[in-house]
Order: C-alpha cells, then sequence, then structure tokens
C-alpha cells in the first residue's frame, strides 16, 4: 500500500503538490492522471525521497521509503526508462542492481522472461527502442518481487502490441494482490487497465474513484436516441420537457427524463426509433470533464 497525505512542494514560486492525498491499494491498477505539470512525477519522486516535501507524508507499507530495508522488496518503481548505462547489456543493468540490494542473481532471468526480454538480455541496453526500455525498466521494478510497484508513464513509447501486453501485465500484477500506481496523460491509455483513477490537476487531488463512477459521472443521466424521423423524436421529446442535441450521426442526446419515460413518450407519438440507451461515456470524457479547469498550459482560444 502507497499512502499520500497532504503534501505541499514549491519549486521556487511554483507550487508543485498542493495537499496532493492519495491511497495506493493492494488488488488494484490505480490510474494517477492529469495535465502536463499536474505534480505526477513529483509525487513520485517525494514517495521514493528523491524530492522532499515541505509538508505531508508519503508512506510505502507505512513506513517512509528511505527507512526501509532493502527497498526495492517493498516498492518497484519505474520513472525514467532511459536512465540506464547504454553500454552495459540489459542482464548486466540488472545484475548490477540486483547486486546492489542483495538480491539473488537468479531472479534476472526470471524478470527478464517475465517481460518478453529473455531472448534479448544479452544485447546492450543503449540499443534498445524505447518500448523494450520500458520493459527493462519494468523488469527492475520487479527485482525484488514487491507488493506495491510505482510506474510514470509506462505505455510512454510503446507499440499497439506493447500497449496490448502492459495492460494485460500490470492488471496480473493487480490480481496477485499488489498495489500498482501507474501515472499517464491519457486517460484512454488507462481503460481496461485502470480499476481506480486519481485525476490530479495544479498539485491536488481532482477526483479519485472506481472507473464505473468516473463512467457513471461523465454520462450524467444522458440518453442516446436513433429514430427515421429524428426531427419529430426531437420535437415530442422537448415536448416533454427534455433537453435535446442533434449528434452529426443521426442520434440525439437525451438529458432529463429516465430512458423508459423517454421510450414512452416517443410510443405514444407514434414516432419510430431503433435505439434508446443509456450514453455510455468514455473515460476521456470523464477526464477532460474533470481537468478542463486545471489544465497548465492551454492553447488561447481564437
Ligand atoms: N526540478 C524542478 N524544478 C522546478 N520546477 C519543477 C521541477 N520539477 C517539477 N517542477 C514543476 O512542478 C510542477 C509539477 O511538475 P511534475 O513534473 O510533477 O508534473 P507532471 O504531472 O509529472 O507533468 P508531466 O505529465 O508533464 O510529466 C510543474 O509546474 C513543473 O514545472
Amino acid at each position: 500500500m502507497i499512502t499520500v497525505e497532504g503534501l505541499r512542494k514549491r519549486f521556487g514560486p511554483n507550487l508543485a503538490l498542493d495537499g496532493m492525498t492519495f491511497t495506493v491499494r493492494p488488488g488494484h491498477v490505480t490510474g494517477f492522471v492529469g495535465p502536463n505539470g499536474a505534480g505526477k512525477s513529483t509525487t513520485m519522486r517525494v514517495v521514493l525521497g528523491l524530492d522532499a516535501a515541505e509538508e505531508g507524508t508519503a508512506l510505502v507499507g507505512g513506513k517512509p521509503y528511505r527507512t526501509l530495508d532493502r527497498p526495492l522488496c517493498h516498492l518497484g518503481s519505474l520513472l525514467d526508462a532511459s536512465a540506464l548505462q547504454p553500454g552495459r547489456t540489459a542482464r548486466n543493468h540488472l545484475l548490477w542492481l540486483a547486486h546492489s540490494q542483495g538480491l539473488p542473481g537468479r531472479r534476472v532471468d526470471e524478470v527478464l522472461e517475465l517481460t518478453g526480454l529473455g531472448g534479448v538480455g544479452g544485447r546492450r541496453a543503449g540499443g534498445y527502442s524505447l518500448g523494450m526500455r520500458q520493459r527493462l525498466g519494468i523488469a527492475a521494478a520487479l527485482l525484488g518481487d514487491p507488493p506495491a510497484l510505482m510506474l510514470d508513464e509506462p505505455f510512454n513509447g510503446m507499440d499497439p502490441e506493447g500497449i496490448i501486453w502492459m495492460r494485460t501485465f500490470l492488471r496480473d500484477l493487480a490480481a496477485h494482490g499488489r498495489a500498482v500506481l501507474v501515472s499517464s496523460h491519457l486517460m484512454s491509455e488507462l481503460q481496461g487497465t485502470a480499476d481506480h483513477v486519481v485525476v490530479v490537476g495544479r498539485g491536488r487531488v481532482i477526483a479519485d474513484a472506481s472507473v464505473a463512477q468516473l463512467l457513471a459521472g461523465a454520462a450524467n443521466g444522458r440518453i442516446t436516441v436513433r429514430s427515421s424521423a429524428i426531427d419529430d423524436a426531437a420535437d415530442v421529446l422537448r415536448a416533454a420537457g427534455a433537453t435535446v442535441t442533434r449528434n452529426g450521426d443521426g442520434t440525439l442526446t437525451v438529458a432529463g427524463p429516465a430512458a423508459e419515460d423517454v421510450v414512452a413518450a416517443l410510443g405514444k407519438a407514434g414516432v419510430p426509433f431503433s435505439e434508446v440507451a443509456a450514453h455510455r461515456a468514455t473515460l476521456e470524457d470523464a477526464y477532460l470533464e474533470l481537468t478542463r479547469d486545471a489544465v497548465e498550459f492551454r492553447g488561447a482560444a481564437r
């Protein structure tokens, strides 16, 4: 379990963390999402003791990371996949890390296999693609078989096949009881991976909820109606007190009445319809709605 409570940190005049508070629970993939500069990397650096917060606490299994004996056995992390000696082979990179932590060398071959690098562990890491470096970073994070993992942008640079692999891999780690924190700029990357999401902006938490809750919130009771008589359907539903928006694809988005009332109103008026369904929001919809006011850099509207 990773617990972050009330973290505050300034860089000069810039307040990078402003009361950051959340918990990463075992058995879950927790997405950590927010616009550029929201404070994701700084939070992770504070958890690892690489940056000091002016206020607040960051604990791994109830203790500050710096006080942990053999920390790789408590928390595995990937902050920067390119932070490695390019001349070293991937295998030697991992061996060096394992030995520095008193971990057995045989674990190196296990994590290379686990991350799909079994056949290329003898190659120089400097020749690895970014996607392979991400896998190598995850292999390093798993060396101590830790109960918690913290990965900064692990999808970065991965091809579609790598992204699918990563999603399944992260879910599997959580299914085995690990607490997994994964940061991303892109909510869409986390759909199908995270079951819980912490959305941050300007150094603080904007939303901390299950994916199901976020999606339900974004759908906001809206209903999609498909009809061959779209104008008549819009008229009937407006007359029934609904707010109606026409979509480009020949459907209506209807807000106000429940789905049963929409069906009843259309039926009573004899307006044909082929679909009345609860609006299915994406995580991206939920995210954009939540972070609308928290984007640090936004192109000026023209
Ligand atoms: N070493 C530093 N010196 C000065 N300012 C910093 C430093 N590190 C981070 N910041 C600032 O702190 C704020 C939070 O940055 P941070 O990198 O934690 O955000 P982030 O959510 O990880 O962003 P990104 O998604 O772009 O990586 C930003 O305004 C950033 O400019």
